[in-house]
């Protein structure tokens, strides 16, 4: 593309010469010759100390924050850098988010879960859609790795280029929001799930994580509408704001002001469960395939946008009932010995409560819980972490999560530090993830149920000693490997 096409979003004056650019980069070790390097400054680096390698490297122009001169390259010096790549990833891909109905779900909890419903119903309905999750992605029906929850807007609108399909549904983390990564994206809908304890590495607390999780509404276009829950209290904050700046508002909870509401659910089967359209007579019943009163929150959130998107709650019915389910959330994995397993994603307080809470309802077995924490990640969560797994499991065993740089030595102290203090007497360390996981499997018995958290379908980061890489694999491996178990 050249040059002056490619920053026409930024510049109005013609550019000379009008040189050709190949492709734009924001890390310097990846610049090819004829790209574009952006110099952000980021948290840890700055980009801008990178130039002098992007030119060796062959980069025919640049742009930052900083007053440059002299380079021997076209400068081009910008307020922003993360929103400039926006709007030049943008005008690079010509723009492809014009082509798509784009939908936005934000919110601590829930955003993959309710992505996936959204994207099955619509998809049931016959209607293609894109998935941008942090499971996995999907374009045109074809899956494709992810590697974040809300890619970098280059790649954002790469994925956006080559889909075809007629919506995109996708998570926009607050960590993408602050750092620009939807940029120059309008919004059919901007979805809202909930907000509580989370990343508050990142965010100074939860007032500015919630201003932060509210800019998605600020991309929302002209006849854009939100869906919001009114049971969380900071959805209840948003929907006052929103409505005070007269944008369409629809909410889902349990209030008959709500435009979705759940009027009873069956206290055994929490999956059934009975909603109705606001102004509408007929009440329909819900039979969602996974468990959990989070999980019917979720349904309720893309059920209201189904409906906003014009699918018939018929349809949307039957599209739950099959939904297959989402990879590393709440997974069973049944032995015939009468043990079972579930795997989760569970990682923050809400979640975990949320999670146990179903598991303990629905197992009436022995809990064994088996966690870790990211390392390098908020650690103010920790000790509500495990206040929550001590009030819910009879065993806790604490292992690595990923150590994100962290050392072993230091993560193995800090484990034995929130052992000793919260866990009840309960909690025992085991390291080694699948050592851990085989050491409950070995320790249980039929009437047991052994719970793993944290990583959900991720692979595993650390070496460990048994030849697996998730936790799904590792139990899979034990159930074949250790068949003398069961005769015992
Ligand atoms: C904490 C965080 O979000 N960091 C993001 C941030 O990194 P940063 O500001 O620290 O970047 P930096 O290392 O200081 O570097 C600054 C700039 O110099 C460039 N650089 C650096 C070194 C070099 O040799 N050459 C060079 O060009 C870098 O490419 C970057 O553009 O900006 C980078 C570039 O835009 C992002 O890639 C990076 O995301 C990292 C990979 C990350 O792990 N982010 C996670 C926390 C994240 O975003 N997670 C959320 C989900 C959270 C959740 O819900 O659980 C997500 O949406 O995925
Ligand atoms: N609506 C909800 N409220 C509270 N907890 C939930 C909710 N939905 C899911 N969870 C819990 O949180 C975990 C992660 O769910 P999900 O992946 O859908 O959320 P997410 O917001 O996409 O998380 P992340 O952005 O970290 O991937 C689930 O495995 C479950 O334990």
């Amino acid at each position: 593309m050249k040059l002056n096409q490619l920053m026409s979003p930024l510049i109005e004056t013609e550019i000379k010469p009008d040189i050709e650019i190949n492709s734009i980069q924001f890390q310097s070790s990846l610049v090819q010759k004829g790209d574009i390097y952006i110099a952000i400054r980021g948290f840890t680096n700055d980009g801008h100390k990178y130039i002098g390698e992007a030119i060796s490297k062959g980069a025919s122009a640049i742009v930052g924050e900083e007053d440059l001169l002299s380079l021997p390259v076209p400068y081009f010096r910008v307020a922003d850098s993360r929103e400039a790549l926006g709007r030049l990833a943008a005008s690079f891909y010509n723009f492809p988010a014009k082509k798509h109905r784009m939908i936005g779900i934000t919110g601590t909890n829930g955003k993959t879960t309710t992505a996936y419903m959204v994207k099955y119903i619509l998809q049931y309905a016959e209607k293609s859609c894109s998935l941008i999750s942090t499971v996995s992605n999907y374009i045109n029906g074809q899956e494709l790795v992810s590697t974040a929850t809300t890619p970098s807007s280059l790649e954002l609108n790469k994925l956006l280029s080559l889909s075809n399909d007629e919506s995109v549904v996708m998570e926009v983390s607050s960590h993408g929001l602050d750092q620009k990564r939807v940029e120059g994206i309008e919004f059919e809908f901007g979805l809202f799930t909930n907000l509580t304890h989370d990343h508050l590495d990142y965010h100074k607390d939860l007032n500015e994580y919630f201003e932060t999780k509210s800019k998605l509404f600020d991309c929302l276009g002209s006849n854009g509408a939100a869906i919001i829950n009114s049971r969380c209290p900071w959805g209840l904050k948003m929907i006052e704001r929103l409505r005070c700046r007269e944008i369409p508002v629809y909410t889902f909870g349990q209030q008959a002001t709500d435009d979705l509401q759940l009027l009873t659910f069956n206290e055994q089967l929490d999956s059934d469960f009975i909603i109705q359209e606001k102004g509408k007579d007929e009440i329909w019943n819900i039979k969602l395939s996974m468990p959990g009163a989070y999980n019917r929150e979720n349904a309720m959130a893309a059920i209201l946008l189904a409906l906003r998107k014009g699918v018939g709650m018929k349809l949307i019915c039957e599209a739950l009932e099959t939904f297959p389910g989402v990879p590393g959330r709440y997974e069973v994995y049944q032995h015939h010995s009468g043990i079972s397993f579930v795997v989760d994603y569970a990682h923050t307080p809400d979640g975990m409560e949320n999670f146990l809470e179903t598991v303990k309802r629905r197992e009436n077995k022995k809990l064994i819980h088996i966690f870790g924490f990211r390392g390098n990640k908020d650690v103010s969560k920790r000790k509500q972490m495990m206040d929550i797994s001590s009030f819910y499991c009879d065993e806790i065993i604490l292992t690595f999560d990923d150590l994100n740089g962290v050392s072993a030595k230091k993560m193995k102290t800090e484990l034995n530090e929130l052992a000793v203090k919260w866990g009840k007497g309960k909690a025992r360390i085991i390291t080694d993830r699948t050592s851990a996981i085989e050491y409950a499997w070995e320790h249980a018995d039929k009437n047991s149920c052994i719970i793993i958290t944290g990583k959900g379908p991720e692979s595993y980061k650390e070496d460990f000693s048994l030849p697996t890489d998730t936790d799904a694999d590792t139990i899979k491996y034990l159930f074949t490997k250790k068949v003398k178990f069961i005769e015992r």
